[in-house]
């Protein structure tokens, strides 16, 4: 018999079919929510790989929304928006949760972190010193850091145990040396019973042992290893044969 971990922040996630009036509309049109019923969540982590224009993105936002989260990121205390983008999905998503609430939580997206930073810097502005957002932060303004400081700092600071993290492609601005970091910091959060859901298209963060792969392909979704993704595939063969690709690639 199958064993529900009633510790786990989202178990499962299910998509409301029988609510949607237009199969034919963004985002019930997108082929990945056309085929999906449920979707098990991993206690540990849970990662969602696909091609660009998969839907990643637009089921992770869903989710995120569906369980509190600002849509444009940070923790369920932020509702700054600068335009309402997302799509209506959350409205159609029921989350199954288990038995015990997250002390802590983020939904952190590489495409609105500079809002996320000017928000955080409005915020101290009018809170004064004493009271500083930032300093839960690492104390730094995350516009004085690059792009993969902030993430990092982000990451490294804000996120503590006992909670559920949301990460939309947290590679983006990250060199491969700071995504092994990545696996560092996700083991250190996750053996103090955090939960992590995780779109990306990091073959680096694929490889976080504790997990489940969900690769969006051909239409479908379904549960894969780490050598399985294209991903994975690609950048192996691309790197163990780099003058035969280049070759294909640059010449006419
Ligand atoms: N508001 C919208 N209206 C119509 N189509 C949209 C809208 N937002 C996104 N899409 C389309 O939905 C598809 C899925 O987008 P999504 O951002 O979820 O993909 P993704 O898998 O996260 O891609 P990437 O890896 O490039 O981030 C894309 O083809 C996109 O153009």
């Amino acid at each position: 018999m199958e064993e529900i971990n009633y510790n786990t922040f989202i178990r499962e996630v299910k998509i409301n079919k029988e609510k949607i009036e237009n199969i034919n509309e963004y985002p019930f049109s997108l082929p990945i929510i056309k085929h999906l019923e449920r979707l098990k969540m991993h206690p540990k982590v849970t990662f969602i790989v696909g091609e660009n224009g998969s839907g990643k993105s637009t089921l992770l936002e869903a989710i995120a929304v569906a369980y509190g989260f600002n849509p444009e990121g940070g923790t369920k205390n932020f509702n700054f928006y600068t335009k309402n983008s997302h799509s209506i999905l959350y409205e159609y998503i029921t989350l199954v949760k288990g038995i015990k609430s997250p002390k802590d939580g983020f939904f952190l997206r590489a495409e609105s972190m500079y809002n996320l930073a000017t928000n955080i810097d409005e915020l101290d502005s009018v809170l004064g010193p004493g009271a500083r957002v930032i300093d839960s932060y690492g104390g730094k303004s995350l516009h004085d850091q690059s792009h993969g400081e902030s993430f990092f700092s982000v990451m490294l600071n804000r996120f503590s145990k006992n909670g559920i993290y949301i990460l939309d492609e947290p590679e983006a601005a990250l060199s491969p040396c700071r995504q092994m970091s990545m696996l560092t910091r996700i083991n250190e959060l996750v053996r103090e019973n955090c939960q992590f859901i995780i779109s990306t298209h990091s073959p680096i963060l694929m490889t976080y042992p504790d997990s489940t792969i969900y690769e969006i392909k051909d239409s479908k979704i379904r549960e894969v290893n780490v050598e399985e993704t294209e991903h994975f595939q690609i950048t192996k063969s691309f790197l163990n044969s780099k003058e035969k690709f280049l070759n294909i690639l640059l010449n006419d």
